[in-house]
């Protein structure tokens, strides 16, 4: 996949302005530089007040050096560190939208990181739900790739598991189903994650969570065998220790139910202190369930933690145990378009399409702009600025998770020493790797 430059993202930055504002600037020569930068920016709309900064101002263009904003972001602190990228929070210039940015750095990348990030674009691109991390824009400098997700800013799932301690079962399943509906999107469009677990669960809102990181992610047809063999030990499937190749969806299937075990017990069903033990104990599919589970939740999770993968349930089996009886299950969004030209075309503009139409007008993004947009895909400023309306106005029209009613019973808090246990016990799901 070709990857944009950044010199390329400059050159049509100069474009943006060069069309509308070369004959006033003509006009002004004779002003000194302050005068001229204040008169400029009253002239100016948001988006080519953002495009002359970052081509004039001192102060951007210094940001720009030292990596304090690269594009349209300026980078703030780190959110977190993983194998192969750094994640920092970034905020959108022109929307003031909060962003968790991806950042690989070039010379550390090998063959298979790059390949992770391109994984992570092809993914992420095919999908459209509401509990699924959405992706905005790329970018790409001398030294670096950059890739601009939706922020949750919640903190992960297993963080949360691990300092506070297990969840209700009630509170469990509005997590999982929106997990299980996250997958079944992903399935249905041809995605295999090959990397769920609690530390890639992301809370956005309370009770809303987002499934990320689709680094291992696979598009093929689901009846395509995989043979690379990826992921958390504590979750993979068995199959993917004896055999050399395997079905995505049940790798998948396999690892929700190693997630839903997680959730209601804290710990992990299959631990060890090397990964020959672990291989061991998951090959002979040995684990208990603590007692204080209740009946439907330990059916659901043997009938998920089977074995032989077609043994194992399917999604709608999941989906309609009596476990999760009576739950509302979240939809995905209808299909959108991944860039702003439909805009501009003579078809017809749903609601929200609208919206956003209005939303860029308003922040100085023409008709003219839209058109002559040198990229359509995730490597424009224009595309990255649409896609992050978009998603505001879906928000505005969708609810992200369903609603939990505030009538569960309260939890007994864990003093400091259980958080410690906790957090070694479940340790070792931290580690990802390539099996
Ligand atoms: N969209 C996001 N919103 C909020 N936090 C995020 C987001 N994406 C990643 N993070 C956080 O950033 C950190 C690093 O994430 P990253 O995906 O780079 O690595 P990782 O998943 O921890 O490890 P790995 O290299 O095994 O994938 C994680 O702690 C994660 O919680």
């Amino acid at each position: 996949m070709a990857v944009a430059n950044l010199s390329v993202h400059n050159e049509s930055l100069r474009g943006y302005l060069g069309t509308t504002r070369s004959i006033k600037w003509q006009m002004q020569h004779h002003m000194d530089e302050e005068e001229e930068e204040e008169e400029q920016n009253i002239l100016l709309s948001p988006f080519e007040k953002v495009i002359y900064d970052m081509k004039n101002s001192k102060k951007v263009k210094n940001e720009l050096i030292l990596g304090k904003r690269i594009g349209f972001y300026q980078l703030r602190g780190e959110i977190g560190t993983g194998n192969f990228s750094k994640v920092k929070l970034g905020i959108h210039c022109l929307t003031k939208e909060k962003v968790a940015i991806k950042i690989m750095n070039k010379k550390q990348i090998t063959q298979k990181s790059r390949q992770l990030f391109i994984n992570e674009i092809l993914s992420m691109e095919q999908l459209h739900h509401p509990n699924i991390i959405r992706l905005y824009e790329m970018l790409e400098t001398q030294s670096r790739l950059y890739l601009v997700l939706e922020y949750a800013d919640g903190g992960d799932l297993f963080t949360k598991v691990s300092t506070r301690g297990r969840l209700l079962e009630y509170e469990s399943k509005f997590i999982f189903i929106q997990i299980v509906s996250a997958v079944k999107h992903m399935h249905e469009n041809n995605v295999i994650h090959r990397d769920l677990k609690a530390e890639n669960v992301f809370y956005s809102a309370t009770n809303c969570v987002k499934l990320g990181d689709f680094g291992f992610s696979a598009v093929c047809p689901l009846s395509e065998p995989l043979n690379t063999s990826c992921g958390s030990p504590p979750y993979a499937a068995p199959e993917l220790f004896k055999e050399n190749s395997y079905f995505g969806i049940h790798v998948d299937i396999w690892a929700l139910g190693i997630l839903l075990y997680f959730m209601v017990t804290a710990t992990l069903p299959f631990r060890a202190e090397t990964i020959r033990k672990l291989k061991k104990y998951i090959l002979l599919g040995s684990y208990t369930i603590p007692s204080y589970v209740s009946d439907p939740c330990r059916k659901l999770i043997h009938g998920i933690l089977q074995i032989i993968p077609t043994n194992r349930y399917t999604l709608d089996n999941i989906l309609d145990s009596p476990w999760l009886k009576g739950m509302e299950c979240p939809e995905p969004y209808q299909p959108f378009h991944l860039n702003p030209a439909h805009l501009v075309s003579s078809l017809p503009l749903n609601e929200e399409e609208k919206e956003v139409k209005k939303a860029l007008r308003g922040l100085g993004i023409t008709e003219e702009h839209i058109c002559n947009n040198p990229n359509w895909d995730c490597h424009s400023p224009i595309t990255g600025t649409y896609r992050i309306l978009l998603h505001r106005s879906h928000k505005r029209h969708y609810s992200d998770g369903p609603v939990m009613m505030n009538n569960c019973p309260a939890k007994p808090r864990l003093n400091e020493n259980r958080k410690k246990r906790l957090k070694a016990r479940v340790q070792t799901s931290r580690m990802c790797l390539i099996l």
